[in-house]
């Protein structure tokens, strides 16, 4: 078998031209959605996503501002520039660049976005709420992928789901979204034993741990839906998670690393921005 490709990139190209007609008939009622996004320190791939998300915004005619601060940032100053950002009205999404540096408390950084404004999905109620099933802005990288696998056709409910990975911004959230869609969900990490036993049962592989090549064909079952995270430079060139030569000879569909899963990060968080800015100024769906 060789797998079905699975392209973010042409997928995010779709979704992104639907949302430019949408900021249109926005912009026809003067009203702009506007994101500004805090950039802490000099991180070159921070640096590098924080460019491609303002060229994304402008685009599709998404106001956008980059507040870029310096390393030594206080948490105070931080603050105060998402209390200001809050207040803002012409702001509709927030984001904070992550990682931040170790000097400040990242989750009170992320607490202090008003929730309404938290188009990350990171803010505690935001992810209370995708927990519950309840309307909130999903994660952006989560979220894509939710949306990749469904537009391959294939359905989700019933599955065997293995997350390999258990961040706060995609290991985790992506494995509650697998399971309200009826997978069902096994989560993987540093301390499991036996992972390539439990990958080859899997139906849908996510791996998201930033460790190049770490799913090999071996791991995987026939005709199995394989979603790479990896996004880790090496030697100048950006390799996944997943050995996409092997694995694309034994899965079903697989997403490629670049242009696969990274690009839909971009694209979720324009689609929450825009969305922001209509419950912000009571527009209906
Ligand atoms: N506040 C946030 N911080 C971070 C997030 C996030 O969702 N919110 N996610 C990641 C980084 N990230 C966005 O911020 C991100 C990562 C990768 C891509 C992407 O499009 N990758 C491309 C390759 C890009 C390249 O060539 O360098 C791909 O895979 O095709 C977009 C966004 C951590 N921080």
């Amino acid at each position: 078998m060789t797998a079905t490709i699975i392209k973010g990139k042409e997928v995010a190209v779709e979704i992104r031209a639907a949302l430019k007609e949408e900021v249109q008939q926005l912009r026809d009622q003067q009203i702009i959605p506007g994101l500004s996004v805090i950039l802490v320190g000099e991180n070159p791939a921070s640096q590098s996503y924080v460019k491609a998300k303002a060229r994304a915004c402008e685009e599709i005619g998404v106001a956008s501002e980059v507040l870029k601060r310096e390393v030594s940032i206080t948490q105070e100053e931080l603050l105060a520039d998402i209390q200001a950002l809050n207040e803002n009205p012409n702001v509709h999404g927030i984001l904070v660049q992550l990682p931040l540096p170790k000097h400040i408390d990242e989750k009170a950084v992320l607490n202090a976005i008003d929730p309404k404004k938290d188009v990350d999905g990171f803010h505690p109620i935001s992810v209370g709420n995708m927990v519950i099933g309840d309307e909130c802005y999903l994660p952006c990288t989560p979220h894509g992928i939710i949306e990749l696998i469904k537009r391959s056709g294939e359905t989700i409910e019933g599955k065997h789901a293995v997350v390999v990975g258990r961040s706060n911004i995609v290991g985790k959230p992506v494995a509650m979204l697998l399971l309200q869609e009826h997978a069902t969900v096994t989560i993987a990490h540093s301390r499991t034993k036996n992972l390539s036993v439990l990958l080859k049962e899997a139906d849908i592989i996510v791996a998201a741990v930033g460790k190049p090549r770490l799913v090999t064909a071996e791991d995987v079952k026939e005709g199995a839906i394989v979603i790479d995270v990896g996004n880790t430079s090496e030697n100048g060139k950006l390799v996944g998670d997943v050995d996409f030569d092997s694995v694309k000879e034994v899965a079903g569909y697989l997403t490629p690393v670049p242009g696969g899963v990274g690009p839909m990060t971009i694209t979720m968080l324009l689609k929450n921005t825009v969305e922001a800015a209509k419950v912000i100024h009571h527009v209906s769906k």
